[in-house]
This record gives structure tokens, sequence and C-alpha cells, in this order.
């Protein structure tokens, strides 16, 4: 594990997880994926997202028609979500020490071609909480901006097994994944990358 890096705000750990942590952390979330299968929400413009979502915890965010919101069940199995594994709290308790419990972890799988517009975390209601955001498998651009739209904004290739913590002051930044770079990652079954952010909800 290297020194933190500084992104307009967000704290970026490169190579936070060595490989058998992120094959640990990997063979935990096929697990949680098993039991709440990732599925490509739709805005609440009825626009599909390119990415494919689950989540782990007491609560589980969601967007449909309906907007975004957290539910404590998966909305299609309708079963609770799986609890949040060892290994991703432990990621929490590392770099959040001074935060409380999380309560959700937001599972997101890109496939090739997939990429999530610039937007803010701003549905959870305790926003003095941080979020931890996970990268494991293929790289990708990670742009950062101020907390509001349209100001200049910076970015940095995340790899398999960076952490960042998005807080403070950067809480409410921008931020977004323009691509990920297809293949340059041996982690995944068939590819691609998955992060996870943990995040207070309530
Ligand atoms: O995939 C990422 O690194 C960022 C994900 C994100 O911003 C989110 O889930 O809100
Ligand atoms: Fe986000």
């Amino acid at each position: 594990m290297s020194s933190p890096l500084d992104l307009r705000g967000v704290t970026i750990w490169p190579g936070f997880l060595s490989r058998a942590e992120q094959e640990a952390m990997l063979a935990d979330l096929l697990t949680v994926m098993a039991i709440a299968p990732p599925i490509r929400p739709v805005t609440r413009w009825g626009r599909p997202m390119s990415v494919a979502m689950t989540s782990c915890g007491r609560l589980g965010w969601v967007s449909d028609r309906r907007g975004y919101r957290y539910e404590p069940h998966h909305p299609e199995t309708g079963r609770p979500w799986p609890a949040i594994p060892d290994s991703l709290q432990a990621v929490w308790h590392a770099l959040a020490p001074a935060a409380r419990e999380p309560e959700s972890a937001l599972v997101n799988l890109y496939r090739e071609g997939a990429r999530m517009g610039l937007h803010q975390d701003r549905d959870e209601a305790d926003l003095t909480q941080p979020v931890v955001s996970i990268s494991l498998g293929d790289a990708a651009l990670f742009r950062v901006g101020g907390t509001a739209r349209g100001g200049p904004t910076a970015s940095i290739w995340l790899h398999s097994g960076d952490v960042c913590v998005i807080g403070g002051a950067a809480r409410l930044a921008f931020h977004g994944i323009d691509r990920i770079r297809a293949g340059s990652s041996d982690l995944l079954p068939g590819g691609g990358r998955i992060n996870v952010t943990l995040r207070v909800v309530t």
C-alpha cells in the first residue's frame, strides 16, 4: 500500500488491497450477486443505465420510474439484501475509523462500454459520513469536479485494489466514470470492473 493521493478533496489509496485481498473480496461479492442478482436500473426517465447494480446491507440503492432511493428489499426477488461481507467492512473500518457503521454497499458492475455520468451521491441523510469506494478488475477513468455542476474537473485512472474516500468538503463533489479499459485486469472472470461503495444511509 502506498501513500494516499488527493484528487480535488477525494482521498485515493492506490493498491490498498493486495491481490489476495481482492480475490477474497471478489469471492464474497460473487456470493452476494448469487443471492441478489445485479440488474440494470432505469432512470426516472425510463433510460436503462449501462452499469448493472446490486447491494448488500440493511438498505440498497434502487432507481426506477419513481426515482432514486434506498429500499430494504431487492426489487426483483423481493428478499432482503444480503449482509455486508466482513472483507468490505474491514476496508471501511481501516479508512473511516471515526464514521458510523456502514448501512449499505452498492455494487456496480461495469462491462465493456459501461460508464457513469457525473453525479453527486446525495440520497443519504447524514452527509457528514463519508462514502468509501473500492475498485476491482479493469481500470476506470474516474473524474471529480466540485460541488457545483459544470466547474473544472480532474481525472485519474483507478486500478484494481484502489480505494477512494469521498468525505469532508468533497462529500458532495460531482464524480463519475468516463470509461473502462477493457482487458486491463484478469481479476474478474469474463473481464470488466466491479466498484463497491460503502455508505451510511440514514
Ligand atoms: O464506479 C465508481 O468508481 C463510482 C461509482 C459511484 O460513483 C456511485 O456508485 O455512486
Ligand atoms: Fe457516486
